[in-house]
C-alpha cells in the first residue's frame, strides 16, 4: 500500500518508518511511506506555508497554494506506485479535530484502498478552499486537542498497515484482538515464574489448551464487564463464544 503524507515536520514519520512492524512493513516493500513537504513548493524566499487569518483571531492558517501542489505532486506519485489515483481508490484524507473520529471497522475498510494521501494540519488549521477542493475524507482521533496532524497521521497508518494481509507473523493475532472480537483483552505472563512474590496463575501452566482458552475468554468478559460496560453492553458473542458465556454462568452458580 502506497502512502503519502504531506507535513511541514516529515522527519517526524521516522518514528513509524524505521521501526517495530511498520518499519519492518517499509522494509520488505510491502508499504510505501513518501513524506511531502509543503514548503518545497513555496516560491518566495521565507518558503511562506502559513499567513495570518482573514477576519482577524489568534494563531496562523496554512496556505492554500503550496498545499494544492504538494497534493497534486502526491497524486503523480501515487500513480507512479501504482495506484488508481481517484477519492474511491486513494483519497485525499485531512487529519482534524472536525473529522469522524477513527475506529477499527473504519481502519478495516481502509486496508482496501490502493493507498492514501494524508494532509497534516499545524496552527488553527487550513484555507478552507483547500479544503474543499481536494479532501475526500476528514479523520479525528477524538475528542482532545493535539498539536498538529502528524501524530494522528501516524497513528491512522500503524493501524492500517497493522492490518494489511501478511503483514502480523500470523494473521489470526490481528484477528484475535480483543478490539476486533468486541472484548478487553485477558492478561499476559511469561518467565520468570515467580515476580514479587507473585506466581502465575497454575491454570496458565497446566498445558490443559481447552481450559486455558476458557480462563482467558473468562478474564476477558469480566474484565469487560468491570472496565467497559459499553463494550460489554455491545458485545454480540459469536456461537462458540455464547456457549462458552452460558457454561461460564452455570460455573458461577455453583
Ligand atoms: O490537527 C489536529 N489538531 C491540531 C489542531 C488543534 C486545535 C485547532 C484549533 N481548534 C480551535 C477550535 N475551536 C473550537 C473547536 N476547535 C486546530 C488544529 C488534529 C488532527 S486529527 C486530531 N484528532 C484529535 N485531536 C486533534 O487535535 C487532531
Amino acid at each position: 500500500m502506497y502512502f503519502a503524507v504531506i507535513s511541514i515536520f516529515p522527519e517526524m514519520f521516522a518514528t513509524i518508518r524505521e521501526f517495530g512492524i511498520t518499519g519492518r512493513a517499509v522494509t520488505q516493500e510491502q508499504v510505501t511511506i513518501e513524506c511531502i513537504n509543503p514548503r518545497d513548493y513555496t516560491t518566495d524566499n521565507y518558503r511562506r506555508i502559513d499567513e495570518r487569518p482573514y477576519g482577524g483571531g489568534p494563531g496562523m492558517v496554512m496556505m492554500a497554494e503550496p498545499l494544492s501542489q504538494a497534493i497534486e505532486d502526491a497524486r503523480l506519485r501515487a500513480s507512479q506506485h501504482g495506484c488508481r489515483v481517484d477519492s474511491e481508490h486513494c483519497p485525499v484524507i485531512y487529519m482534524s479535530p472536525q473529522g469522524k473520529t477513527l475506529s477499527e471497522s473504519s481502519v478495516v475498510s481502509m486496508t482496501e484502498y490502493d493507498g492514501m494521501i494524508l494532509l497534516c494540519g499545524r496552527y488553527e488549521g487550513i484555507d478552507e478552499r483547500l479544503l474543499s477542493q481536494y479532501v475526500d475524507i476528514e479523520i479525528s482521533l477524538g475528542d482532545y486537542v493535539l498539536t498538529g496532524g502528524e501524530l494522528p497521521a501516524m497513528v491512522l497508518m500503524d493501524s492500517v498497515i497493522r492490518r494489511l494481509p501478511d503483514i502480523m507473523g500470523d494473521d489470526k493475532s490481528a484477528e484475535q484482538d480483543s478490539f476486533v472480537d468486541g472484548l478487553l483483552d485477558c492478561p499476559h505472563y511469561t518467565k520468570p515464574h515467580e515476580f514479587a512474590g507473585m506466581a502465575v496463575p497454575e491454570v496458565l501452566l497446566s498445558g490443559h489448551h481447552a481450559n486455558i482458552a476458557k480462563w482467558r475468554f473468562s478474564q476477558q468478559v469480566e474484565r469487560t464487564q468491570t472496565r467497559r460496560p459499553d463494550l460489554w453492553q455491545a458485545f454480540t458473542p459469536t456461537v462458540e463464544q455464547a456457549k462458552w458465556l452460558k457454561a461460564l454462568a452455570k460455573a458461577d452458580k455453583k
